[in-house]
């Protein structure tokens, strides 16, 4: 990352100092027009690095499966189990460390659980063997493409949201919106940052992801406005980490009209027909 940081002056600079909003520091430094998880592919040791970071990152804190945050969307419901419908979908899981730490929190909530990344990155997971033993299954899968896993209960994703500009981030959260079922719900956990007065934490979040990746850390009118415009809506927000403010950003279909009339089911349970960009 030091590259990233080092090429920020200049950058900013040749930007006429506006936000970023495609190209990033980090494409000045390393001389590239790939985003860096394209780069990545055939940067592989710095994959597995970036993995073994974000599996590390939060060791020495509490883990927020350790009831931090209420439970109460992580439940299958008798008919559920018997249709095999899935618990969890990790979308952008890595290696699928968070799957792991939740089965080890909540044995009881069980059901299927999926891990999606993409497939060059589970290539690098060391923990596969771990996963399926806790019937967890790994899934390749582009999250700008139709969602595979259709009528989840949970989609879950974690430090995948703050990775991308907005134009981005609502194709990912619009193709989720397009695969839920009425009861569905999406928890996007990142940061919350306040509206002003942020502390050091956040803001070297909000930084590195400039940098790295021409994105942001959001607040929370901006996550609000963001799902309303990915055929979602805000539900509730839970903060378990007061320094950093990472937090459950909850959101469910958002009804509507259009959607109201257009439902088709999913595992037994009314789909949203979503909402196209
Ligand atoms: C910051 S990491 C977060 C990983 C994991 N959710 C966690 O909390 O540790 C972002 C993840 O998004 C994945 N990713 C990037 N682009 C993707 C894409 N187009 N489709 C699916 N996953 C992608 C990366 O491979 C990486 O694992």
């Amino acid at each position: 990352m030091t590259p990233a940081y080092n090429a920020i002056p200049k950058f900013l600079k040749e930007q006429a100092y506006k936000n970023p909003t495609k190209l990033a520091p980090f494409n000045l430094a390393y001389q590239t027009d790939l985003p860096v998880f394209k780069w990545r592919e055939s940067n592989p040791e710095n994959a597995k690095a970036g993995q073994a970071f974000m599996a590390a990152q939060r060791i020495g804190q509490r883990s927020v499966w350790d009831n931090q945050v209420p439970m109460q969307d992580f439940q299958l419901s008798r008919e559920d189990i018997v249709n095999d419908r899935v618990l969890v979908c990790d979308v952008g899981g890595g290696s699928g460390h968070q799957c792991l730490e939740f089965r080890k929190h909540h044995p009881q909530l069980t059901g299927r659980i999926v891990t999606e990344d993409l497939g060059t990155m589970q290539e690098l997971s060391t923990i596969c063997e771990d996963l399926a033993k806790e019937n967890i299954s790994m899934q390749p899968h582009d999250f700008f493409e139709e969602q595979p896993v259709k009528g989840a209960k949970v989609y879950y994703l974690r430090n995948v949201i703050h990775n991308w500009n907005d134009e981005p981030s609502k194709i990912i959260l619009s193709q989720i919106a397009k695969a839920m079922a009425s009861d569905s719900v999406v928890i996007v956990d990142d940061v919350i940052m306040p509206q002003v007065g942020a502390g050091w934490k956040q803001s070297s979040m909000d930084l590195a992801m400039m940098t790295m990746l021409a994105a942001m850390e959001r607040t929370k009118d901006h996550f609000s406005q963001l799902l309303n415009e990915s055929g979602l809506q805000l539900r509730d927000v839970w903060t378990y980490d007061s320094d950093y403010g990472d937090s459950f950003i909850v959101a469910v279909p958002k009804v509507d009209s259009k959607t109201a009339n257009g439902t088709s089911s999913i595992n037994g349970h009314a789909a949203s027909n979503g909402a196209s960009l």
